[in-house]
């Protein structure tokens, strides 16, 4: 599913976050977004998903428009799109398991009064396989490692059978290998034609793994290609007044431009 946003502005209380976003993100895009703290990476997750609503300018997911006026949550709950929130929005202490967080990953097939069905348990199984995490099935959530965390949420979200990703920096904190196998699966999902979009720090990563960079700082300051978007002028516009992490592990401190360290 293609995604689409014209003249967006979200915000919380008086602050605008997202200022006039327009964007198009082809089917199957591989997308990494970038920008320094407070960008506004998870508020565009959030707008997309409908957890925020628009001031203004609308969303188009597929076939489907959302503007400011229309119930997001309601209308988008119709659409396939996997949601992954930092791991900091999570309470790990609530008592579910493994299983139990996959199987949520279902319900969005099923009508309220729908119960799960067998398909539905299977289904969970061959995501909690695919993930490496079937042993971990009967596990509390709360009790695991931060890669095992991040890899149900992406099983979950496998669950779901989307057609929209959004992952909201599953990396930090995670080593390498557990990367590595995020990483694949998530290539077999672009390769399904699955749109996925995922924020990061790592610039490093981002230049050796990803096609398509957006880099976002309230407003868009460039998306395209990674080998155009991450130059140095680009970077410098987006992380303007910030500490930036060059791709070799570098780190660089940017010219504030408006004094405030954003564009
Ligand atoms: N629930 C909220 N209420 C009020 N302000 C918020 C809320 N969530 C985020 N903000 C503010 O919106 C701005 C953008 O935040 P957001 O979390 O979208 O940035 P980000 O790019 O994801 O940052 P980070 O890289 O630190 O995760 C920040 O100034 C933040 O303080």
């Amino acid at each position: 599913m293609h995604i689409r946003l014209q003249d967006v502005w979200v915000g919380y209380g008086e602050q605008a976050v997202l200022q006039g976003i327009d964007l198009h993100i082809p089917t199957g895009s591989l997308v990494a977004v970038v920008g320094p703290n407070g960008a506004g990476k998870s508020t565009l997750f959030k707008a997309l998903v409908g957890l925020l609503p628009l001031w203004r300018g609308g969303i188009q997911v597929g076939l489907q428009n959302f503007d400011g006026d229309v119930d997001q949550r309601q209308a988008k709950k119709a659409l396939s799109v996997a949601y992954i929130p930092q791991r900091e929005e999570v309470d790990w202490r609530f008592p579910v398991t493994v299983l139990d967080v996959v199987l949520m990953g279902r319900y969005r097939q099923r009508r309220w009064h729908q119960r799960l069905q067998a398909s539905d348990r299977e289904m969970a199984w061959v995501c909690l396989e695919r993930l490496g995490l079937a042993e971990l099935a009967t596990a509390a959530i709360g009790e695991l490692s931060g890669g095992q965390q991040q890899r149900v949420f992406l099983a979950r979200a496998l669950a779901q059978e989307p057609q929209v990703l959004l992952m909201d920096e599953p990396f930090s904190g995670v080593d390498i290998s557990h990367q590595e196998e995020v990483l694949q699966v998530l290539a077999e999902l672009q390769g399904q034609g699955v749109t996925i979009l995922l924020s990061t720090h790592d610039l490093g990563l981002v230049w050796q793994r990803f096609q398509q960079v957006l880099l976002l700082n309230r407003r868009v300051i460039a998306f395209g290609p990674c080998q155009e978007v991450m130059v140095s002028g680009l970077l410098q516009q987006t992380f303007a007044g910030q500490w930036m992490i060059l791709p070799d592990g570098s780190l660089m401190a940017q010219p504030c431009l408006n004094g405030r360290g954003s564009p």
